[in-house]
């Protein structure tokens, strides 16, 4: 008697799952109501449902008024797999991903022949960013979460790819920790690790831009992509939040502070066209600390995790940076916004591997002009 009440309790378990759990199209529905995105009674209707190795891709007529929608980030929750939702000619997408990103992804060291650099790993590829196709980025993220392991990974793909055409202006404002090791590459030509040095830095970066410039218009050149140079120069802020005056400084001492923020800002504006490109990146994006020039001119924003959603609309114009929870994982956003799993390549490897440029002459023997600065 007991084996038959235990075999129909098992069998209505296994009827109820199958009647009351929902696949994963009627979640969304579901969702759809609960989360109100929704015009009057008219919700979203699935037209095409694709399925691929990798993913089920979703695709839906929307009602007239729907846009694009932060709420819709929910799904990744309530589905409890990797989602990614894309808004496109008024028909919305949501890809279902059966494989959560890696949790740790070693840089492979294969050069590119331009100027790409692995970012990261999405759900089915490695994604490159172009500094020829968007000069400037932007980098946040809380502290110990991977943007300075980013800008090595950006650094020395570089050099890696580009040894006789790439180079470094570094501003370490961890003063000196991360990059002075690498003072001595021949493609590095300054790592400035405090204000006072950063300031020096800058002038030397924007005499160099003065120099390009006269140039270009002595040539008639107008974007260095039309042009045989291969040099690109690149401008690494690590960490952009001391470049906020600290309060208690008198108007003097705050000059050199606001002189850098005002000179970086004019470096994202002015000198994308001529083969410079600026890497800013931050712990804490605020107004103060991501100088709004700086963002508008960087149409590469990439953030690892940050505390709140108000820091993620600022370090990305959208909140999710506060739901990321691995290390190295990111969300990169240009034209289009993905998660990605950054590649990790350590301080060692990295040493080794460009050990043949270390040179012992140059700029690389810490001589820096003094120069005096004015504040436009
Ligand atoms: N892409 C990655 N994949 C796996 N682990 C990583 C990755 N990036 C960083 N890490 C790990 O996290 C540690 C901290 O990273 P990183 O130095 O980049 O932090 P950070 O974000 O710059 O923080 P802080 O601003 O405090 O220096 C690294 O030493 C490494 O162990």
């Amino acid at each position: 008697m007991e084996t038959i009440i235990g075999a129909g309790l098992s069998a209505f378990v296994i009827y109820a799952a199958s009647k009351w759990s929902k696949n994963d199209k009627e979640k969304i529905q579901h969702t759809f109501q609960n989360i109100g995105y929704t015009v009057g009674d008219h919700e979203p209707k699935l037209f095409k449902k694709h399925k691929s190795d990798t993913y089920t891709l979703y695709s839906y007529h929307v009602p007239y008024g729907l846009i694009d929608d932060d709420k819709l980030n929910v799904l990744e929750k309530t589905l409890n797999k990797p989602v990614s939702v894309s808004f496109a000619k008024g028909k919305l997408h949501i890809k279902v991903y059966k494989n959560n990103l890696p949790r740790r992804l070693k840089y492979n060291w294969q050069p590119t022949n331009d100027w790409t650099i692995p970012i990261g790993q999405n759900h089915s590829k490695t994604m490159l960013h172009s500094f020829d196709e968007i000069p400037h980025m932007t980098i946040a993220g809380m502290t110990r979460h991977g943007k300075t392991a980013l800008l090595k990974l950006i650094f020395s793909h570089l050099i890696h790819s580009h040894p006789d055409d790439a180079e470094f202006y570094i501003i370490d404002l961890k003063g000196g920790l991360e990059f002075s090791k690498y003072e001595k590459l021949k493609q590095v030509k300054q790592v400035a690790s405090d204000v006072s040095e950063a300031q020096d830095t800058i002038l030397d970066v924007l005499k160099s831009i003065e120099g390009d410039y006269t140039y270009f218009r002595q040539n008639g050149y107008t974007n260095i992509l039309d042009t045989n140079i291969s040099k690109r120069k690149f401008i690494i802020v690590d960490e952009g939040a001391q470049l906020v005056p600290p309060s208690h400084l008198d108007k003097d001492e705050k000059k050199p502070y606001k002189y850098c923020q005002y000179a970086l800002s004019e470096i994202a504006r002015i000198s994308g066209a001529l083969g410079y490109r600026l890497i800013f990146a931050t712990q804490y994006p605020t107004s103060d600390t991501l100088p709004r020039e700086i963002k508008q001119n960087a149409d590469a924003k990439i953030t690892f995790r940050l505390p709140t959603e108000v820091a993620s609309r600022v370090a990305i114009d959208e909140q999710g940076a506060e739901d990321i929870e691995q290390v190295g994982r990111a969300i990169y956003r240009s034209t289009h916004k993905e998660t990605l799993q950054v590649p990790y390549v350590s301080d060692n490897e990295i040493l080794e591997r460009l050990s043949d440029y270390v040179s012992t002459t140059g700029a690389q023997t810490g001589e820096r002009r003094t120069n005096t600065i004015e504040i436009g």
